[in-house]
């Protein structure tokens, strides 16, 4: 076991770098493949789920800059890193979040009520269940329309409002299963202090059949409490007497105290726990609005689905293990090959929110550069993650993943089955038939002669043939799974999630605290009052200075 460590000071580190050092300029994906028919069958593994409804998830990683000795050793690294120790502490409930000395348990969320659950001993575990079941009696309520606004009226409208982890996962997750959602109720998320979001949903909602669902794990962020203050505002401009926000109005916090501060009762706070971190919380009371949406049975196969994955995580050897494929393949091109950025390019409309979903559970656990020693890494951590979904991105952004002077690895994720097969199922044909050729024309290209071949007379147009020739040679995991189910996105989610988590302890790095993002709420909040004379306006470099200046100059 590696505590203390930096990554770079283990062997299998510096035996990658070796490897890397003497192979990569030799390693091509052409020559991979016509000397081992059985590449794909070696580089792919299927995923069945374990416990649950049935999910299959197919991960082919065939198509990477990889051999045998390269991947052994990769997974070599996570052994002497001591991974597996640390994910035991995970479950066991320890507190590995040190920097905030608090145990790191989203894994309890989805743990109550399936098959195969894990024990865990951690003070709030035992009251995962009263709250699953507080949000099942309030979903169904706001569903069947048994629960009624200040007039009597039934609710239509829910507004989920906050920011990062409050609303990411809510967004991301009511996109995904649209198809599974009720249409007789909108779903709006509001998170940006830019009063035009407030605005514009607020147009959209009227005041007797709107809920708020004001979702703040501390209760303190200043874009939800603000925003939760004018929404009031707004609804009590229409309802009148303050006594009709226990209606209108529920919260979702680990703070009590500020949470009835506000007005809200406490029998309309659904809490969680301090060791539910906010880009982790999806699965916790957080999720209420998915479950108002999708119905409760649907939001229990999500995380029934995120169990099955934990169970897998936890039980499979670390070669069959997908999270702990992709994070060692991630770490092959950050780290090695020097590469900046992840894509994420799902072939599903459905999952249209699910890069910019992971920009924050992945750049938000491991941007960063102490490791949980103090020390100063001496490699790349978390990589840019970003992504679009196809055939979406084909039109914009891939003209650079192919022939730009980047290497950008890229994970394709695509259902085998359509939820909407129009025209007789020819879209998802044409999807599909994409989401095969971008993987295999980053990988084997097309060569000059290819080019020259199909220019025909054009031929001895020598800066054509260059610029329409494809090197190849570029990285991309494949993950295929049945069809978007409830069960199969929970899967889906758990399994990044727990790359990162992989990933974060490789490096030696603590996944889950997020100082980074104070330092600009501290100064904003010391600008916020100088804003309204120049005069006031101290303490500040020139530029923050001019730039003040100009606003109050043309507000
Ligand atoms: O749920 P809260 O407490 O309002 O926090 C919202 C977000 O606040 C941000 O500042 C944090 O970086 C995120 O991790 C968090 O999800």
């Amino acid at each position: 076991m590696a505590e203390g460590k930096l990554a770079s000071e283990l062997s299998a580190w510096s035996k990658l770098q070796s490897l890397y050092d003497s192979k990569h300029a030799s390693l091509s994906l052409k020559q991979l493949f016509s000397s081992d028919v059985k590449r794909f069958e070696k580089l792919s593994r299927t995923y069945t789920s374990p416990t649950g409804e049935p999910v299959e998830i197919l991960l082919d990683f065939s198509k990477n800059l990889i051999d045998d000795e390269i991947f052994a050793t990769l997974i070599q690294l996570v052994r002497e890193a001591g991974v597996e120790q640390t994910r035991d502490k995970v479950f066991a409930g320890e507190h590995v979040n040190t920097t905030e000395d608090r145990a790191v348990l989203h894994v309890a969320l989805r743990n109550t009520g399936v098959e195969k659950p894990f024990t865990i001993n951690e003070p709030g575990v035992d009251e995962v269940a009263d709250v699953l079941k507080h949000m099942k009696e309030f979903s169904d309520a706001i569903r069947s329309g048994s629960w009624k606004g200040y007039t009597g009226k039934t609710i239509s409208s829910v507004v989920n409002v906050g920011i990062g982890g409050s609303d990411l996962g809510p967004v991301m997750v009511t996109e995904a299963l649209k198809s599974y959602g009720d249409r007789k109720i909108h779903p709006h998320f509001c998170s940006n202090i830019d009063g035009t979001h407030m605005a514009e949903i607020l147009k959209e909602c009227d005041p007797e059949t709107t809920l708020f669902i004001i979702a703040s794990k501390t209760f303190t962020t200043q874009e939800t409490i603000t925003n939760a203050e004018s929404a009031r505002e707004w609804f009590l401009k229409t309802a009148g007497d303050k006594k009709h926000v226990a209606k209108h109005f529920v919260a979702l916090s680990t703070n009590t105290k500020a949470v009835t501060g506000f007005g809200i009762d406490e029998s309309n706070m659904f809490k969680f726990w301090d060791w539910v971190g906010g880009r982790y919380s999806l699965w916790s009371a957080i999720g209420l609005s998915i479950a108002i949406y999708l119905g409760f049975d649907n939001f229990s196969q999500l995380l029934a689905g995120a169990h099955a994955m934990d169970l897998h995580f936890k039980e499979t050897p670390l070669e069959q293990n997908l999270p702990v494929i992709l994070a060692v393949i991630g770490i092959w091109y950050n780290d090695f090959y020097g590469a900046q950025t992840q894509a994420l390019l799902p072939y599903d409309q459905y999952m249209h929110q699910f890069a910019n979903y992971f920009q924050q559970g992945d750049m938000e656990s491991n941007g960063k550069h102490v490791t949980k020693d103090g020390k100063t890494v001496n490699y790349q951590t978390g990589p840019i993650l970003w992504g679009a979904s196809g055939t979406n991105g084909q039109h914009a952004f891939y003209q650079l993943i192919h022939q730009g002077t980047k290497l950008i690895p890229a994970d394709f994720l695509a259902p085998a089955q359509t939820q909407n097969p129009i025209s007789g199922g020819k879209h998802h044909e044409i999807l599909l038939s994409n989401f095969f050729a971008q993987p295999e024309a980053l990988a084997f290209g097309k060569t000059e002669e290819e080019v020259k071949q199909e220019l025909g007379a054009e031929a001895s147009n020598e800066i054509l043939v260059k610029s329409k020739a494809f090197e190849g040679n570029r990285p991309t995991n494949s993950i295929m799974f049945t069809k978007l189910t409830p069960a199969t996105l929970g899967a889906l989610i758990a399994m990044y999630e727990q790359k990162i988590f992989v990933q974060g302890a490789i490096w030696n790095i603590n996944s889950f605290d997020q100082f980074g993002v104070e330092l600009g709420k501290v100064l904003a909040k010391k600008i916020l009052p100088q804003l309204k004379s120049p005069d006031q306006v101290t303490g500040h470099d020139s530029s923050t200075t001019g730039l003040i200046h100009f606003y109050q100059k043309h507000r």
